[in-house]
């Protein structure tokens, strides 16, 4: 096997934008990507994918890859303005509330055009959920705790100073 694993696409490689080597698939893809060939996958920023949201140029972002489907529109079932509407963020809820059938799915694959580009995102999700956790949580609480039992040192001291001018003046 040696080396790492490619992933392996459907989509069509056009000329244009970015195209990258994916290396590491997600577990799910890599039994079939074990025996393919590595493939060309042209990355697409959110911010480019939602340029396309005209009747004559239009595209929908499902599952991280992005799909031309301008040539589709008149055709859909489900009427172009629902698509349309679809456009410029992650389609993938909305594709899948409308319940779509196996071979709708396998027809979309026909328009796809590539992936999301997801690693521009500053931060990835999870590093932010653990740093939420870490700061915010922990830090809160100190500040808490802090507030409600500030007076507990201070009675301390308090209470120190006075026993000890009682313990002076009866010597
Ligand atoms: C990306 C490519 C898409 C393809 C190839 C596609 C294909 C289809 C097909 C073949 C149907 C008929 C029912 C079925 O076989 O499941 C359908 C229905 C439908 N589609 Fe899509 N669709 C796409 C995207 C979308 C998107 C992004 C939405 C957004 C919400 C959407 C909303 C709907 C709705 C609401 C119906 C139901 C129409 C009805 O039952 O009257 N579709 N689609």
């Amino acid at each position: 096997m040696g080396g790492g694993f490619y992933s392996h696409h459907r989509c069509s490689s056009q000329t244009g934008t970015k195209e990258v080597l994916r290396l590491a698939p997600k577990e799910s893809e890599k039994q079939k990507t074990v025996k393919s060939m590595p493939t060309l996958t042209k990355l697409y920023t959110m911010q480019e994918a939602s340029q396309h949201n005209t009747k004559d140029d239009c595209w929908v972002v499902i599952d991280d890859k992005v799909y031309d489907v301008t040539s589709y529109l008149d055709e859909h079932p489900g009427g172009d303005d629902v698509v349309l509407v679809a456009t410029g963020k992650d389609a993938t809820d909305d594709f899948e509330d409308a319940g779509h059938s196996e071979s709708a799915k396998e027809l979309m694959q026909s328009f796809c055009i590539g992936e999301l580009d997801t690693s521009s995102s500053p931060v990835s999700p999870e590093l932010k959920i653990s740093t939420n956790k870490e700061t915010t949580g922990y830090s809160q609480k100190l500040m808490d705790l802090t507030k409600q039992y500030w007076t507990i040192p201070v009675a301390i001291v308090g209470i120190s100073v006075v026993v000890g001018f009682l313990y002076m003046y009866k010597k």
